[in-house]
């Protein structure tokens, strides 16, 4: 169990390592435009409303690939199934763009962001708002059309390892 301790200093790290115990669903966030194409691994990603359909994605400011983003203002968040694995981490490195969309299939949705084929699910979006909290931009989303595949299993990170859950109905 937890405990809270008040008294050593809240470090990055500590935050972090605390983070860390969090299972997140991984997904990758991708777009395409006047800005060009860009698409990186993104576990903090949560839905805010239901009306108007809105989700919420985190991006680092200084990310090569922020800016493409803010710049084309649309993104579909793809989220992954445990077959995906490579695909995450080629998503979440320091590889060049052509290189990340070279490892899957994808389709193109109405806003012309990369769908990812055989993505648990897909939330095709248009940029509705920009909030910048220190390091990160929050990307609040309007999504104008979803996909989604039948239950199956899911790819979960925590720990700071990948896991597989079942994610069908019981
Ligand atoms: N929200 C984010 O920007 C996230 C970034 N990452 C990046 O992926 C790499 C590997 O991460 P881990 O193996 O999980 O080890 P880690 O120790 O860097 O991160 C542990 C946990 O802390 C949180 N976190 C990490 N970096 C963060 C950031 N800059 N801002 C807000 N939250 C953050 C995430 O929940 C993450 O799972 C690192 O470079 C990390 O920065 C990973 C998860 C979320
Ligand atoms: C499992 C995992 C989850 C991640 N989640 C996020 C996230 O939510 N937001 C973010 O800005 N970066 C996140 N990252 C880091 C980016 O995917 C990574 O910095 C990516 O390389 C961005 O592309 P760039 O560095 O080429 O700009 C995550 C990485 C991994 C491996």
């Amino acid at each position: 169990m937890a405990e809270l301790d008040d008294d050593a200093p809240l470090t990055k790290q500590r935050y972090r390592d605390a983070m860390a115990n969090l299972a997140a669903a991984v997904n990758v966030v991708t777009t395409d435009g006047p800005a060009g194409r860009a698409g990186f691994t993104a576990t903090a990603v949560c839905s805010v409303t239901d009306e108007p359909p809105t989700l919420l994605v985190c991006v680092r400011r200084d990310s090569s690939v922020g800016e493409a983003f803010r710049a084309n203002g649309v993104l579909c968040v793809n989220t992954l199934a445990p077959e995906h694995k490579t695909l995450s981490a080629l998503f979440g490195g320091k590889t060049p763009a052509d290189e990340r969309f070279a490892a899957a299939e994808w389709s193109r949705a109405s806003t012309g962001a990369p769908v990812l084929s055989g993505a648990l699910a897909s939330f095709d979006c248009r940029v509705s708002s920009v909030v910048e909290v220190g390091t990160h931009a929050v990307l609040f989303c309007e999504v104008v059309s979803v996909g989604d595949g039948a239950p199956t299993e899911g790819l979960v990170y925590v720990g700071r390892r990948y896991d597989t859950v079942c994610a069908c109905a019981s």
